[in-house]
């Protein structure tokens, strides 16, 4: 399962890039609004934080089909190779989604609620669907058995997509989907943080460092002793 950022703070994105092994960055209108800056300067600087082999997800916002891909023809051409254009899995999406497709535009298909809505987004070409965990969760369905649905539903129909799961809220979402082996989860700076945030964790290695000081001396490394 790649993991990615869903995120536009460069400075979480920054960090996260400095001390995980992350295959990309996702963002939504909501998510570049909360930064208060001008959205393809926010993307572009994002691009260039991740590298270019990183893959980077940007969302069109016009309403209908046209728009659509009027904006996922900009977020390709400005963003570098491996960028994707969110496209929303609602009529007019599916449309802009084939146009894209047939274009060469990588899209992923984004606000799927429903298995079915994933299952015409793969048979429009798109590369992901972007199953949101927790607001599923909230709706009263089980958001993980949603995205294993649709991964299932894929493989069952030879559709070349991947699931990427989306809006998330806590590590036990992220681990069922890593171990169904989706093909990716966009995940919170905050939640990524999260997920190896544990007080055992911690206090198993200040007990070994403060045992081989001890030996050796304080602030002696295994380099330095
Ligand atoms: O769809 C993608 C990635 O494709 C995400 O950026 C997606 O928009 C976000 O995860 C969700 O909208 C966030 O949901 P929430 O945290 O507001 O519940």
């Amino acid at each position: 399962m790649k993991l990615l950022i869903d995120d536009a703070d460069v400075n979480a994105i920054r960090r996260l890039i400095d001390y995980y092994p992350i295959d990309g960055v996702t963002t939504n209108p909501t998510i570049l609004a909360r930064s208060g800056r001008s959205p393809f300067d926010v993307l572009g600087e994002i691009r260039s934080i991740i590298g270019p082999e990183a893959e980077l997800h940007a969302q069109v916002t016009a309403r209908d089909a046209a728009g659509m891909i009027e904006d996922g023809r900009r977020i390709a051409g400005e963003l570098g190779p491996n960028t994707f254009a969110k496209v929303p899995s609602v009529p007019e999406g599916f449309k802009a989604m084939k146009a894209l497709v047939s274009e060469g535009v990588k899209v992923t298909a984004t606000a799927v609620y429903t298995p079915l809505q994933a299952y015409l987004a793969g048979k429009a070409g798109a590369s992901y669907a972007a199953p949101y965990i927790n607001r599923i969760d909230n709706m009263g369905y089980d958001g993980v058995a949603v995205a294993c649905a649709i991964h299932d539903i894929f493989r069952a129909n030879g559709i070349a997509c991947n699931v990427l799961a989306a809006s998330f809220k806590n590590s036990q979402q992220v681990l069922e989907l890593a171990q169904y082996g989706v093909g990716a989860a966009t995940v919170a700076s905050s939640v990524i943080d999260g997920l190896v945030k544990n007080p055992a964790i911690d206090a198993a290695v200040d007990a070994f460092i403060s045992d081989f000081e001890g030996l050796v001396g304080a602030g002696k490394t295994m380099a330095s002793c």
